[in-house]
């Protein structure tokens, strides 16, 4: 797959580009419902024998409309390479990425239209039933044919729910502020996982009996809610089950402020991962961090982490 970078204005004209059926949307989490969205745009390309292309924005328009979330402060289910990652796997052919700024969110619905998917070659749309595009999303669906002039053709996903709710990212995002990360599976139609590296922490787990990696993201993932969590680990060689505490580490620092650190004890590992990229995927919420009086306090409650954990494990086969 080839990724594309766009910045408005372009200078493309339809002559210019191969003939694609596009799948439209911003995609955060490539969830069931984008997944749906996006296989149904493959499905369609392949048939015609044009590029299957997923378009997308970035940063999110939260990120540059919205006064109280600067770029710097967003975070994301799937930043930018895992998205693109997501969407390689989907069999899609090019994934077109705007650039999302003042200028592009004012355009007009037809300026959208015809600069972003008449220019672009489109032959076919592909979006959810509530995709919505142009200045204060007055675009939708139902006005496309109108915009279009009869040179796109265009389908209209219906709404993908679970447990009678909309599959959404704000829903999925949600449920990770809140930790619940045990109900993601069936929303994003895989394990909720984040990539990193493996990066050296105070080196006070070794002396306390569990040693940890510490995990640092360059991207701006969006952070399960403080606490602790059962989990898996995964190197290039190795899967490994363990826990992870996401915080401040109250027992030792009074100070809470900046981004959290996100820690994993292994279970059955011994040895140095310095350095190394992992996976880290979160299976289920163990507890709260605390701040306790003593170290022998923190030992006793991680030792039941890992007991917690290890019956999950078990229970899960
Ligand atoms: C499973 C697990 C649970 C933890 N829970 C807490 C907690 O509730 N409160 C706390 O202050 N620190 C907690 N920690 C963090 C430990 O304080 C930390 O691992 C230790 O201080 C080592 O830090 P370092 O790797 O930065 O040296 C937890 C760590 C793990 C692995
Ligand atoms: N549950 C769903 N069923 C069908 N289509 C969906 C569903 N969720 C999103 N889509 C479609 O997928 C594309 C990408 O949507 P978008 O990125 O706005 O996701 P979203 O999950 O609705 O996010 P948000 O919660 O931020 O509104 C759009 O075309 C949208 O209409």
């Amino acid at each position: 797959m080839e990724t594309e970078f766009l910045y408005h204005p372009h200078n493309y004209n339809r002559t210019d580009r191969a003939p694609a059926v596009m799948a439209l949307g911003y995609f955060d989490g490539v969830h069931i419902g984008h997944q749906t969205v996006i296989r149904r745009a493959v499905e369609k390309a392949e048939a015609q024998g044009v590029e299957a292309v997923v378009m997308t924005f970035h940063p999110h328009p939260k990120a540059v409309l919205s006064p109280d979330v600067s770029e710097e402060d967003m975070r994301y289910i799937t930043p930018l390479a895992h998205k693109e990652a997501l969407i390689h796997a989907l069999g899609v052919d090019r994934l077109i990425v705007i650039s999302f700024d003042r200028t592009l969110a004012s355009l007009t619905p037809q300026a959208f239209v015809d600069h972003y998917l008449l220019d672009l070659h489109a032959v076919e749309v592909v979006a959810g039933f509530d995709f919505s595009y142009g200045h204060k999303g007055r675009g939708t669906m139902e006005t496309l044919p109108f915009h279009a002039r009869g040179m796109l053709f265009q389908e209209t996903i219906d709404q993908f729910s679970y447990d009678g709710e909309k599959v959404s990212s704000t829903r999925i995002r949600e449920l990770i502020r809140d930790g619940a990360v045990g109900e993601l599976p069936p929303l994003l139609n895989r394990d909720f996982s984040l990539y990193g590296e493996v990066a050296s922490g105070e080196q006070r787990g070794r002396t306390i009996g569990f040693p940890t990696a510490n995990i640092y993201c360059s991207q701006p993932y969006l952070l399960p809610a403080i606490g602790v969590y059962a989990v898996t680990l995964e190197t290039d060689e190795a899967r490994y089950q363990g826990v992870a505490n996401v915080g401040y580490k109250p027992t030792f620092h009074s100070i809470q402020e900046g981004d959290p650190t996100v820690e994993v004890h292994l279970f059955d590992f011994s040895g140095d991962l310095y350095g190394c990229a992992v996976k880290v995927t979160w299976h289920d919420r163990i507890r709260g961090e605390i701040a306790f009086s003593g170290v022998e306090e923190l030992k006793m409650q991680i030792d039941e982490d890992c007991r917690t954990a290890k019956a999950y494990f078990n229970e899960k086969g």
